[in-house]
């Protein structure tokens, strides 16, 4: 999928996209550590100066103080070159320094700017990105970055300008051979050029498949019950061999890449040395260069191998800092559909009353031929409890989720006491919407942290109230109380348990519109019935978008709302539809009996009760 949509990662194998572009725009996040840089550089640049002097001392040595035997020569020449040594070596401690306190400084400043950005993303982008694959793009990807950003483009610059100064001096001291050093750069072009590609295609295999390990593993933990009672652990097992094996051969096929062009890389330099030895000592032998002067060549020649050697490493981390950048801005191009339009209001919950207008609502989910909700028309007043009742995916979920802007209406509008949700500030419509869902997610913090999640000023009386009214009283019995950690989503409570405290979290926002969707599903008879009981008060002074199943809990409502096939097809209270709608009757009689048939894959169409 092109960036741009909010589609799912690209296409395996594929490089649709540019990596050297996305790269370069990553820039901006070296631009507040430009004054540092050019330090790491100028301190780079000075240690490898100091380290290039030290052949041209011991050319002053060989043909100066050792020729003449001057003693005295000799003690000057070698205090200067450890001099130069010492030099050389509080440099690069200074880069070193200076080098790890930047990158980490980077990689954070992406991660939270990605990390930001995710949380932007609707919904329909988490549906179509597996976890696993942003997981490792905010793991595995940066530090790829980091590793470049302090290494490989600081090696990159700076093994350029030592090629390019060894090679000048190198032509000074013999222009012939000089200039053969300096045209053995061609051939390591060639390979370097040919390896990149490769290793490109490579590298983004690879970090796919790693997301698709991720994925897996999350999952697997995520699901780990239902993986057990079906039996599934040796499917599973054999997915994640079969994920780790591609992952497995990939890398090999990699590191024999590299290896192949280590090998090339390393023979070039050899062969020009070996010419430079022979023909070098046949120039001293004709008297056209002293021995000094061979000693400084082939010394500074020494000093290319490294550069050289460590060409195929910095091509390979460019290559994948290059994909790992590709990977994150695919990632940050993403726009964020639900945004705050320009000019959007943010309103005060004490100047809420809370009367939400359907106006011919109409909404497609992206890729969907067909919509889930049309010419949806309706008014719930403030204070007003509505239930919606349909057949399973007849859309009531969808319909729910357009009120705290999830999604955006695709057609028509719903409105706030006459504002369009779409301009008001998100975080205040979020602010005035309290939402509980039928899978309650619960965070991995205390029970606290999870309750005042949309208010956290609440005080420990409105959080007992609320505590209360959702029957979840339990949770001041859990071994540290209301400061008990809860495990990965709240797995260590029972689905009836999590849904309590999600009620109580929604309720404890004091929304101007509670939106419940159907979140006593995992109740007890004995419990919903208290919860219900409970639940009266705070619908009395709330407006209330209720999808619940159980005509004692609809009973709770002002008015129902049937919705089939994307309408509302019957609105009036429960009691008259029952006397008077058979559709209505059907939907509620079918409902406790028949096992909701599996939800169509997303962008199928909707489900519609026969
Ligand atoms: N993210 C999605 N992408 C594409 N289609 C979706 C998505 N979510 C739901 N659908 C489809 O939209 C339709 C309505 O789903 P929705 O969950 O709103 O129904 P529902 O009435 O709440 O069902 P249930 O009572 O089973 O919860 C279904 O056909 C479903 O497959």
């Amino acid at each position: 999928m092109a960036a741009g949509s909010d589609g799912g990662p690209t296409d395996r194998g594929e490089v649709r996209r540019r990596p050297l572009r996305n790269l370069w725009r990553l820039r901006r996040y070296l631009r507040p550590h430009t004054v540092e840089f050019s330090w790491l550089m100028l301190a780079g640049l000075a240690a490898t100066g100091a380290g290039i002097a030290v052949p041209l001392v011991a050319q002053q040595v060989v043909d100066g103080p050792v020729a003449r035997r001057d003693l005295t020569g000799l003690y000057q020449l070698g205090a200067l070159a450890l001099l130069l040594g010492l030099a050389e070596a509080s440099l690069i401690f200074i880069r070193r320094w200076v080098q790890s306190s930047s990158s980490v400084t980077m990689e954070a400043a992406i991660r939270a700017d990605v990390y930001a950005h995710l949380q932007q993303l609707p919904p329909s982008f988490h549906d179509r990105w597996p976890s696993g694959q942003l997981l490792s793009r905010i793991t595995s990807d940066l530090s790829v970055l980091r590793r470049f950003l302090s290494f490989g483009l600081f090696f990159l610059i700076l093994n350029v300008v030592t090629y390019l100064v060894v090679v000048v001096l190198l032509i000074r001291l013999h222009p012939a051979l000089g200039l053969l050093v300096g045209v053995s750069a061609v051939p390591l072009f060639v390979i370097a050029r040919r390896f990149g590609r490769h290793y490109h295609t490579a590298s983004r295999r690879m970090q796919d498949q790693q997301g698709d390990v991720a994925t897996l593993v999350e999952e697997t933990a995520q699901g780990l019950r239902t993986m057990k009672a079906y039996g599934r652990g040796p499917q599973l097992t054999a997915r994640f061999t079969a994920g780790t094996e591609a992952l497995h051969d990939t890398g090999v096929g990699k590191g024999r890449l590299l290896a192949r062009t280590a090998a090339l890389l390393d023979l070039v330099p050899n062969l020009t040395l070996s010419i430079v030895l022979v023909a070098g000592a046949a120039a001293v032998a004709a008297g056209r260069l002293t021995v000094g002067q061979l000693v400084a060549f082939v010394s500074l020649q020494l000093m290319l191998i490294w550069p050289v050697q460590a060409l195929g490493w910095i091509i390979a981390n460019g290559q994948e800092a290059a994909t790992a950048a590709d990977r994150i801005q695919e990632v940050l191009d993403t726009p964020p559909a639900i945004v705050d339009a320009p000019g959007a209001v943010a309103l005060a919950r004490s100047t809420v009353h809370g009367r939400l207008r359907f106006e011919a609502v109409g909404f497609r989910y992206p890729g969907s031929p067909a919509p889930v909700l049309r010419g949806i028309d309706l008014t719930v007043e403030p204070g007003e409890t509505l239930a919606v009742v349909g057949a399973t995916g007849s859309g009531k979920s969808t319909l729910l989720s357009l009120v705290p802007r999830l999604h955006d209406v695709g057609t028509g509008r719903i409105t706030l006491d006459g504002h369009d949700l779409r301009d008001l500030r998100l975080a205040s419509l979020r602010r005035l919407v309290g939402m509980a869902f039928e899978e309650p997610t619960l965070f991995s913090m205390s029970v606290w942290e999870n309750l005042t999640l949309g208010r956290p000023d609440a005080g420990e009386d409105e959080v007992r109230a609320a505590l209360a009214l959702a029957q979840a009283e339990f949770a001041y019995d859990l071994p540290w109380g209301l400061r008990t950690r809860l495990g990965e989503q709240g797995l260590s409570l029972s689905g009836g348990q999590r849904q309590r405290l999600a009620l109580a979290r929604a309720v404890l926002v004091r929304p101007a519109v509670l939106v419940l969707d159907d979140p006593l599903s995992a109740l007890d008879v004995h419990t919903e019935a208290l919860v219900e009981s409970a639940l009266k008060r705070v619908l009395r002074n709330t407006t209330a978008l209720l999808v619940v199943h159980r005509p004692s809990t609809i009973a709770l409502a002002d008015r129902v709302a049937l919705l089939e096939q994307g309408r509302f097809t019957a609105v009036g209270p429960h009691t008259e539809l029952l006397a008077t709608v058979p559709a209505y009757r059907a939907v509620l009689s079918a409902e406790p009996a028949t096992p909701p048939p599996p939800r169509s894959p997303p962008g199928g169409p909707p489900l519609v009760r026969s």
